[in-house]
This record gives structure tokens, C-alpha cells and sequence, in this order.
């Protein structure tokens, strides 16, 4: 996602307090959070909303990456990072907020009426992270998506003001869907940090062993693999697409963004031959682009 952030909203702590300003100190500064932004999906289909809905996108994507960065990258203890981040989330809700990029967070959630355990939730998630390295079956995967993934699209509904559980229900099907992609996509990165979100009764039915994960190129097993996880995650993005026709005017435009990623990253996976070890598996423009307008023009399937 291309999207910026005012430099102030996430130049780290600002803090009097004795106990944050010194774990305050620990968070990125702006560069570093910039320079992540410019290679990520979710701000690409913020930038075509109006300036209103587009400030409070910007604020949650700040937010994210921040509980991002302190559940994936932080030096020291991230546990502690994460508890400052939720004592400092509950402070955004009340408005007294510390850190810049949880300041900027507050209209948001006031504007916005976002509750609070839609947000605390990517902090649990990144909790998780810290002591679960492996999902034993899809069900624990998909359990560890309603944290880490779902509460994003959650979000989104709410600032296009259309957060119905229905409509929820859909676009957790697609975050859901979105962050399986991701973990194939990512399957050596991710095992350079110990972590395997490949589904372990699925290694052990393709027959693969984790010192696979880190060839310079997949096995035909773990391309089998790769392509059933990518298969089943496509069936799951189309199952939720249809939230794109229940959204009007630039919601719906920029929610067929994100599906339209989706089928693009599925699509890049089959050119790719379900190998994201040999190549980075990347959509193309091109593809993201055209199922980007038919989405948009046809809403997805019904
Ligand atoms: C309404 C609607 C359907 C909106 C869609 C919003 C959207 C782009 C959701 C993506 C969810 C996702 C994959 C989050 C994890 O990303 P990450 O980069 O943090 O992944 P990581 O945890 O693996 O780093």
C-alpha cells in the first residue's frame, strides 16, 4: 500500500511518563514506518478516497504497523512494547494518548465509532505471535486470522460507515483469505523468524518436512502444498467478494481494490508455478488492475 502519515504522527514517544518514555523510545521513527508503507496493499486502495475517509485510513495504518513493527521487529521485549501499546490504545479512546501515532488515532475512533476490542485485537494477535510459532490445522490458523487480519477489514467498515455483521462477516472472509496469501507468499521469511503458518497436518499430508521451507526452490510437494493453501484461500476471497456489491460509490471502489489484489497475488502464485521460494511472488499491475475494474463495475459474485 502507497499511503503517507504526517512525520509527527509517527515520530516515536513524546512522553513525560516515567514508565512509557523509555519503551516509547523503542518504536520506529518515521522513516523506518514510511519505508514499510510503500511496499504494502492496504494503502493502494485508500488513496483514491475522499480526503476524509482517506485521514482516517492513515491513522489506522499507522496504528497497524506500529503493533506490526512491535510484535515482529522490535529489539528488546516486544511483550512489554505491546502492553505500552494497549495502556496507550485505551488512552486514544479517551483521548489522552502519549504517542503521536496513537494521538492520531483518536478522532478517528470517536469519528469513526470504532470499538475498542476491534483494535486491541491486533495487539492480541501480535501476543500470539510471541509464543505460538506453529498451527497444528486451518481451523487454529483461521482462529489466529480473526485477531490479526479480520479487525483490519472490521476497521474499514466502519470509517465507510457500513459495519453490519453481515457485511462483517464477508469481509472477514477476505482478510482471512488475504493473510493466507501473504503467509504463502512469505513462507522463507516467515521461517527465518521460526515461524510456520503453513497448517502442520497439511505438511504432513503433502508430505513435507519444514527443512523444505527454505530450498532456493520448492519441492513439487511443497508446490502441491502451496497451490491447495492458495486454492482454498482464493475460494474463501470469492466467498466474501460479494461485500463489494452490497458497498456503493468509493467504498466499493476501494474494497474491490483489495479483492482484486487477492485474485492478482492467487493468479502471480499459478505463473509463479506455486513456488514463492524460487521467485517473490508479487501481483502483477497489470492483473490487479483489471480484475480491479471488473470488480468495480460488476460488484463481485453473488
Ligand atoms: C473491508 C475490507 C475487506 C478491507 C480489507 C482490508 C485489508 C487490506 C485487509 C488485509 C488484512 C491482512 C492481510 C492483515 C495482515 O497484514 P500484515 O501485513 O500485518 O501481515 P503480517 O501480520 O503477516 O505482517
Amino acid at each position: 500500500m502507497v499511503l503517507s502519515l504526517p512525520d509527527d504522527a509517527v515520530s516515536g514517544g513524546d512522553s513525560g511518563h516515567p514508565d512509557s518514555a523509555s519503551r516509547s523510545a523503542d518504536l520506529p521513527r518515521s522513516a523506518a514506518v514510511l519505508a514499510r508503507m510503500r511496499s504494502e496493499n492496504f494503502p493502494v486502495a485508500a488513496r483514491i478516497l475522499p480526503t476524509g475517509l482517506r485521514r482516517h485510513l492513515h491513522a489506522l495504518y499507522g496504528y497497524f504497523r506500529l503493533v506490526d513493527y512491535a510484535g515482529d521487529e522490535a529489539p528488546g521485549d516486544r511483550d512489554a512494547l505491546l502492553d505500552l501499546l494497549e495502556l496507550e490504545l485505551k488512552r486514544a479512546y479517551q483521548g489522552i494518548a502519549r504517542i503521536p501515532i496513537l494521538r492520531a488515532l483518536t478522532p478517528t475512533v470517536a469519528e469513526c465509532a470504532i470499538p475498542h476490542d476491534v483494535l486491541v485485537k491486533l495487539i492480541d494477535a501480535n501476543r500470539q505471535d510471541q509464543r505460538v510459532r506453529r498451527y497444528e490445522t486451518f481451523e487454529d490458523l483461521v482462529d489466529y486470522c480473526a485477531l490479526s487480519a479480520n479487525p483490519v477489514g472490521e476497521a474499514v467498515l466502519h470509517v465507510v460507515g457500513r459495519a453490519e455483521p453481515r457485511l462483517i462477516s464477508l469481509s472477514d472472509r477476505i482478510c482471512t483469505a488475504l493473510q493466507i496469501l501473504e503467509h504463502c507468499q512469505d513462507i522463507a521469511g516467515d521461517h527465518q523468524q521460526d515461524r510456520v503458518y503453513l497448517p502442520a497436518e497439511d505438511l504432513r499430508r503433502f508430505g513435507c518436512t519444514e527443512s523444505e521451507l527454505i530450498a532456493a526452490r520448492a519441492s513439487t510437494r511443497l508446490r502441491g502444498l502451496v497451490k491447495f493453501e492458495v486454492d482454498r484461500a482464493r475460494r474463501l476471497l470469492e466467498s466474501g467478494a460479494p461485500l463489494v456489491g452490497e458497498l456503493s460509490g468509493m467504498a466499493r471502489v476501494a474494497v474491490a481494490g483489495y479483492v482484486a489484489g487477492g485474485r492478482a497475488t492467487a493468479a502471480a502464485f499459478a505463473a509463479a508455478g506455486h513456488d514463492p521460494l524460487r521467485v517473490r511472488v508479487r501481483p502483477s499491475r497489470r492483473r490487479t488492475f483489471l480484475e480491479w475494474g471488473l470488480l468495480s463495475a460488476l460488484g463481485g459474485p453473488r
